[in-house]
């Protein structure tokens, strides 16, 4: 088993998130950001849709662009990428029985301005999506270009308020939530921010 996850599965357990620094390294971060840079260049990120709004109307919500990662067409770091979110998989259902089956991952990219409005990941397309993983690709960001995750964690006790949890999208850094109950913002980001975002999944019927 693989020790270094645990912090973040207890989040998870307490809390419905969790934040692990490091979980690719420097040199990863700075490799899978160089197939991101030449994958955008070749014109293969698309307008990220909510539905069968139109685009213009879709920017209001979120403005980010993105590409699924494919199995198939990985490139070496990709695939590595895909094997560590594996490994966390296999982890999560040792420690959570959460019946977790399969995943998908899309790299994105939110351009100076973009922000993606206060949102529920799960019944938007597919109730198979238990957890929500993000890993972030900056370099050196700071607090001054925004694009913080905002997640709203309801209150545990009637009539209590909600709380309000700002994470810095550090590259190397991983957040983990639950995809059903969690409602979440991306402020809007000042320069650039770069993710690679997926969700682990249960089989089964949408
Ligand atoms: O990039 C983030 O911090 C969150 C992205 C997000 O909420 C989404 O893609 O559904
Ligand atoms: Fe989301």
């Amino acid at each position: 088993m693989d020790e270094r996850f645990e912090p973040i599965i207890e989040g998870i357990l307490a809390d419905g998130y969790g934040v692990l620094d490091n979980f690719l390294t420097a040199d990863e971060v700075v490799a899978l950001t160089a197939r991101l840079h030449e994958r955008r260049a070749q014109g293969q990120f698309r307008p990220a849709g909510i539905g069968n709004q139109q685009v213009a109307v879709e920017k209001q919500i979120r403005g980010d662009e993105i590409l699924w990662l494919e199995k198939d067409t990985a490139v070496a770091e990709e695939a590595a990428f895909l094997a560590r979110i594996e490994q966390f998989m296999d982890y999560v259902n040792q420690t959570c029985y959460l019946g977790l089956r399969d995943f998908e991952f899309h790299y994105a990219v939110y351009p100076p301005g973009t922000f993606y409005k206060r949102h529920l990941d799960q019944f938007r397309s597919d109730s198979r999506r238990k957890l929500s993983v993000i890993c972030y690709l900056n370099d050196n960001w700071q607090e001054s270009d925004g694009g913080q995750l905002t997640l709203f964690l309801p209150g545990t006790q009637p009539g209590q308020a909600e709380q309000n949890i700002t994470i810095q999208p550090i590259g190397g850094r991983l957040v983990c939530f639950e995809s059903g109950r969690l409602e979440h913002e991306v402020r809007p980001a000042a320069r650039q921010r770069l993710s690679v975002t997926g969700w682990l999944k249960t089989q089964g019927v949408f």
